[in-house]
């Protein structure tokens, strides 16, 4: 069964972040993922995931301002210098932390809005140039228009048509199961035509987007289409517990019964 990591974002939410780690290990988690690290220095952060002997697999590019509803910098050719400072952050998070995977997140621009298209490009290719020799890949996730409204890259063809574009060999899909139901449905076949694509999976159920095996999916499908795949990457939890996050983890046992200690 894949290798899964805890979402620190989503999972253990009701505590502060030393305390969502520790929780994390406890539950039997050897890696986490987080949308934003930079409310603490990467050092602290080092300290913290060392002590729980955890890895952070996954977080993303500053995004603007998060808070009055920005969802990234990348679509935006006014934002350009700020969209590359936030690359040049995420590296040195990433280098002291040891995260390979940073998601950039594309913004808010109509997807048919060729200035936003041609802007998400270069700041892409910006990325991956910085990010390749440092072994980093870069990631792009179509996200659905329920979720986030106006979300620049909402459609999975076009996130492989801009991979093959742009001919980076660390760009890579952030294939995140809840929003490829709701986009495209077929997820199956979706792993299995994109997988050379594919530097991460996340996952929660349809339409809830709560625990795996709480919606419409069979996750566990999903999970055996991964493994006869041969995907070698984390699958991120991303999803929002019915109640606390422990009395939720029975899933885990029924994905990978042997995996928790
Ligand atoms: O919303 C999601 O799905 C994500 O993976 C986030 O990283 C986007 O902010
Ligand atoms: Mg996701």
């Amino acid at each position: 069964m894949p290798r899964f990591a805890a979402n620190l974002s989503f999972l253990f939410a009701d505590r502060a972040l030393p305390d969502r780690i520790d929780a994390a290990r406890a539950a039997g988690f050897d890696a986490v993922e987080m949308l934003f690290p930079y409310e603490h220095a990467p050092e602290t952060l080092a300290e913290w995931l060392k002590a729980a002997d955890l890895e952070l697999v996954l977080f993303n590019m500053r995004p603007g301002d998060w808070a009055a509803g920005e969802r990234g910098l990348a679509s935006f050719p006014h934002r350009s210098e700020e969209f590359r400072a936030s690359v040049e952050e995420a590296l040195r998070y990433a280098q002291r932390l040891g995260t390979r995977r940073l998601h950039a997140l594309a913004g808010l621009a109509q997807p048919d809005d060729a200035r936003a298209a041609s802007a998400y490009r270069d700041a892409l290719a910006f990325a991956c140039d910085r990010a390749g020799p440092m072994g980093v890949d870069v990631l792009i996730e179509p996200i659905n228009g329920r979720d986030m409204p106006g979300y620049h890259l909402a459609s999975f063809e076009r996130a492989a048509e801009i991979i093959a574009a742009l001919g980076r060999p660390n760009l890579k899909l952030q294939f995140d199961v809840y929003h490829r139901q709701i986009l495209r449905g077929d997820v199956i076949r979706g792993l299995e035509e994109l997988m050379p694509l594919i530097g991460h999976v996340q996952v929660a159920s349809v339409p809830g987007r709560n625990e795996p095996g709480t919606g419409e999916l069979d996750d566990f499908a999903v999970f055996a289409a991964l493994d006869r795949l041969g995907y070698a990457g984390f699958v991120g939890c991303e999803y929002r517990p019915l109640g606390r996050t422990e009395d939720g983890l029975g899933w885990m046992d029924r994905a990978a019964p042997l995996s928790r200690t």
